[in-house]
């Protein structure tokens, strides 16, 4: 799915951030993407996502549909409430019973359909995330999460790692949360130094 060779990265008139990265991803992959605060982890994301070019080296991407969930949640729209919002992601034309089911698996019950997406909590808008690509036609090919567990109370990570669990597909994870990332079997690792 994506093959890194040698791929180095400076930002514009920046030092090197980091250098000579050799990595082949695969499907069903999962692998954590690892280095200090600072050393380049969301940069190179956004390298894998296509919208920076290494300074040298050579990224091959396939054809492939990638959902970046960042820790800003940036996919849910503050101005939709959660129904609106899960409806938002229903490509298939899910009938609005099986959306309501959907959001009910993740614990989102009656009384929070109509509550504005801008008033959810972190772990909830995680939740809402992970709800809202099951009502999806078509599950992603590569999931990349940015410290998905960070202010995420125990039953929202278990949450988390069940939908993780369950996805069939290549996952990258920038995390520091070792207990998580076993759980999740990431049997391999890219460092970002
Ligand atoms: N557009 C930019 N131009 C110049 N420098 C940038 C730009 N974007 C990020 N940087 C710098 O590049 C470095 C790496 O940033 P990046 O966000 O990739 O690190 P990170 O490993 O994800 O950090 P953290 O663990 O703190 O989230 C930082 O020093 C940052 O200030």
């Amino acid at each position: 799915m994506l093959i890194l060779q040698g791929v180095t990265y400076a930002h514009p008139n920046r030092d090197i951030l980091f250098s000579d990265i050799n990595f082949i991803l695969n499907k069903q992959d999962k692998v954590a993407i690892k280095g200090n605060n600072g050393s380049g982890k969301t940069t190179l994301i956004k390298m894998l996502l296509g919208q920076l070019r290494p300074t040298s080296g050579t990224l091959t991407r396939a054809d492939v549909k990638a959902i970046y969930i960042d820790q800003d949640y940036s996919l849910i729209s503050n101005q939709l409430n959660v129904y609106e919002q899960a409806q938002q992601f229903n490509s298939g034309a899910l009938q609005e019973h099986e959306i309501k089911t959907r959001l009910n698996r993740f614990l989102f019950t009656k009384e929070h359909w109509d509550k504005p997406c801008e008033n959810l909590s972190g772990g909830e808008k995680m939740r809402l995330t992970l709800c809202s690509l099951t009502i999806g036609h078509q599950a992603p090919d590569i999931i990349i999460l940015d410290e998905p567990t960070n202010n995420l109370d125990i039953q929202n990570i278990d949450i988390l790692t069940a939908a993780v669990n369950e996805y069939e597909g290549t996952l990258l994870v920038v995390s520091h949360d070792e207990v998580f990332l076993k759980q999740i079997h990431v049997e391999d690792m890219i460092s970002v130094e």
